[in-house]
């Protein structure tokens, strides 16, 4: 698998910029571009990545979406005069021209293919291109909305014909519904398109019909268009979890796309003036790394919006931090989605229920008290650190948000442990270790026997268990310590190793331990209170297990086409686990071969989103621990 992160910027795209007064159009200025650039310096992001130039995109690549005539127009904006701008602009709604427009927008256009190339080439894993002016909103023959070409739908058109790709999922996560990019495809089954957007029952611009959850593609595209509507500003971090949890991400492990590529825009984000949301920078982080999960990493990420520059900034910087293969940081507070949030879930799991495999049986009502469920478990585990309850109201007092920003942002972008993953390598193993994996030296009999007799005494009868623990403690210690992010070791008896494992995380301190078990083992009950959650995935109920509140355990068949498993997990056990805020997670694989090995591997893919990606995984089969450890280099 490819490895890199490119990064493409040209400041030759700042100069398009807005010459006379124009209160709608004026939030789009050159800074948006220079300052999130400046961030990612400031950040020591930039020399991390691969640099890729952008190009002038062809005019024969601008008309794979675009009518000549469009094109034509475009091009005689530039020798225009402020008056003739003025005047050409008016016949669009909120676009704006500059002489240097047309240019700019080929840039945009270039900036986006030369990404595309990277990453389908393996030349990088994924990467993001910074462009202006934006894509989105522009259709086949009109500007729109600040875009004049959709940069972003000429991507997937161009990556279907030079790489002949089948399947090409669009995220577009600007708060504003791209609906040039669904004109383009609604009809086209071959490129998935989803778009969250403030609409606020079509009062919000672009105030359009075909904007709500039930436009769902036409024809042959029918279940390939998917729309979620915010019908109330001040949607949070939890909101748009639950809408990858319950909408996006079945969808797209169904439709398993060849390429992914993001409508990445900002104005989703706190702070920012069109958007009137609340989710935090923080937030990106997590949805970019979801997406990793998909197309075996490849992945796309374009600019689109984004108003409020200390807000951008932040935003992009999670995006490349994450994109980079950096620990996602933590997101904290109300877990529950808001009721207008579940709502417009569920009217767009029922719109597509049709066209699902996954949403086949799934009665929407599960939605429902799925949210109370995790408000539940929030109250049951509500010893929570008490966070700074920072309130942050929707009006534009900007400084109050800037105060949030520097307060919540200053501990996050924390320096990266210089290892992320640690293993005990059984022997051979190394070759399925990649370069940036240490080897962790087994702890010595006698240090073993004092650490465990002592403390786990009861947990641990016969000698060879003992040793096999080394391994296990020897990891251990170092997450605890914070010296790697994740480990792995082998063991004969993966439960217990777990038992052991919890006892010394919470012994060291850590008050939030999430455990998943998978596959049937034998649970030795747990004796802390409230300091662990345990998620048992098994195929039967666990004779006599005395289910506790800090118990949950999912009894699932895998049935063939193995989706239920992705919809247990996505719909499940992710939401349950980020409603818990764990600040470490345990994995223990039983034998039980009934999970097929990429399920594994993408619960532990997924599961790095959580307690800043501190993992440690103690497997009972060879076979999984290798893959799972190759897994971890993501
Ligand atoms: N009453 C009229 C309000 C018009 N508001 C236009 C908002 C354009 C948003 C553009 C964007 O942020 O979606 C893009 F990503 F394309 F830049
Ligand atoms: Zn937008």
């Amino acid at each position: 698998m490819a490895s890199g992160t490119a990064l493409i910027y040209d400041e030759k795209m700042a100069t398009h910029k807005l010459l006379w007064s124009d209160p709608i159009c004026d939030i789009e200025v050159p800074e948006r571009l220079s300052s999130s650039y400046e961030q990612l310096k400031s950040y020591h992001l930039v020399e991390r990545c691969v640099p890729v130039p952008a190009r002038e995109g062809s005019e024969e690549e601008i008309l794979l979406v675009h009518s000549l005539e469009h094109l034509e127009v475009a091009k005689s904006t530039q020798t225009m005069n402020e008056e003739e701008l003025k005047r050409v602009s008016e016949n669009y709604d909120a676009f704006f021209f500059h002489p240097s427009t047309y240019h700019c927008a080929r840039l945009a256009v270039g900036a986006t293919l030369q990404l595309v190339d990277a990453v389908m080439s393996g030349e990088v894993r994924n990467g993001m291109a910074l462009v202006r002016p934006p894509g989105h909103h522009s259709q086949r023959n009109a500007a729109n909305g600040f875009c004049l070409f959709n940069n972003v739908a000429i991507a997937a058109e161009y990556a279907k014909l030079k790489y002949g790709l089948q399947r090409i999922l669009i995220v577009d996560w600007d708060v504003h519904h791209g609906q040039g990019i669904q004109y383009i495809f609604e009809e086209d089954p071959s490129v998935l398109y989803f778009s969250w957007h403030r609409y606020e029952h079509q009062e919000f611009w672009p105030s359009l019909k075909e904007s709500d959850y039930d436009a769902v593609g036409l024809g042959k595209g029918k279940g390939f268009n998917i729309n979620l509507p915010w019908n109330k500003v001040g949607m949070g971090n939890s909101d748009y979890l639950a809408a990858f949890f319950h909408v996006l991400l079945p969808m797209a492990f169904e439709f398993d796309p060849e390429l992914v590529i993001v409508s990445s825009g900002y104005d989703s984000g706190i702070g920012d003036p069109e958007g009137q949301m609340n989710a935090t920078p923080e937030v990106f982080a997590h949805l970019t790394h979801f997406l990793m999960q998909l197309a075996n990493g490849k992945l796309c990420v374009i600019l689109e919006g984004g108003y409020h520059l200390k807000s951008l900034g932040e935003s992009v910087c999670m995006t490349v931090k994450t994109l980079l293969g950096d620990p996602v940081p933590q997101i904290t507070g109300e877990m529950a989605p808001c009721l207008s949030a579940v709502e417009s879930i569920q009217n767009v799991r029922a719109a597509h229920k049709p066209y699902w495999k996954w949403l086949a049986y799934e009665d929407t009502s599960f939605l429902q008290n799925l949210s109370t469920k995790s408000h539940l478990l929030k109250k049951a585990n509500s010893n929570t650190s008490t966070e700074h309850e920072t309130k942050i109201t929707n009006n534009n007092n900007t400084v109050k948000v800037e105060r949030f920003l520097e307060l919540h942002m200053k501990n996050i972008l924390f320096p990266v442990p210089p290892i992320k993953t640690a293993t005990i390598g059984s022997e051979g193993s190394e070759h399925f270790l990649s370069e940036h994996v240490q080897l962790v030296k087994e702890m010595d009999k006698t240090e073993i026997k004092s650490l465990v007799s002592g403390f786990y005494a009861d947990l641990v009868e016969e000698d060879k268990i003992l040793l096999s623990l080394g391994s296990m403690l020897a990891i251990l210690d170092k997450i605890l310590k914070k010296e790697v992010c994740n480990g792995i070791a082998a063991s004969p008896t993966a439960a217990l190793s777990a038992a052991v494992a919890l006892r010394h995380s919470v012994r060291f301190g850590f008050q939030r331990v999430l455990c998943v078990f998978v596959g049937d083992m034998q649970i030795t009950p747990n004796t802390e209170d409230g300091k662990m959650l345990i998620i048992n995935i098994c195929e039967k109920e666990q004779p006599g297990k005395t289910s506790c509140k800090h118990c949950i355990s999912l009894n699932w068949k895998e049935d063939a086409e193995g989706n239920d498993f992705f919809s247990a997990v996505l719909g499940f056990i992710l939401p349950v686990a980020y409603s818990y805020q764990p600040n470490l997670t345990v994995i223990a694989v039983g034998p039980n071969r009934s999970l097929g090995i990429s399920g594994i591997s993408l619960l532990v893919a997924l599961l790095q989103g959580l307690a800043e990606s501190r993992i440690v995984a103690v497997i009972e089969h060879p076979v999984v621990l290798s893959t799972t450890v190759s897994l971890c280099d993501l």
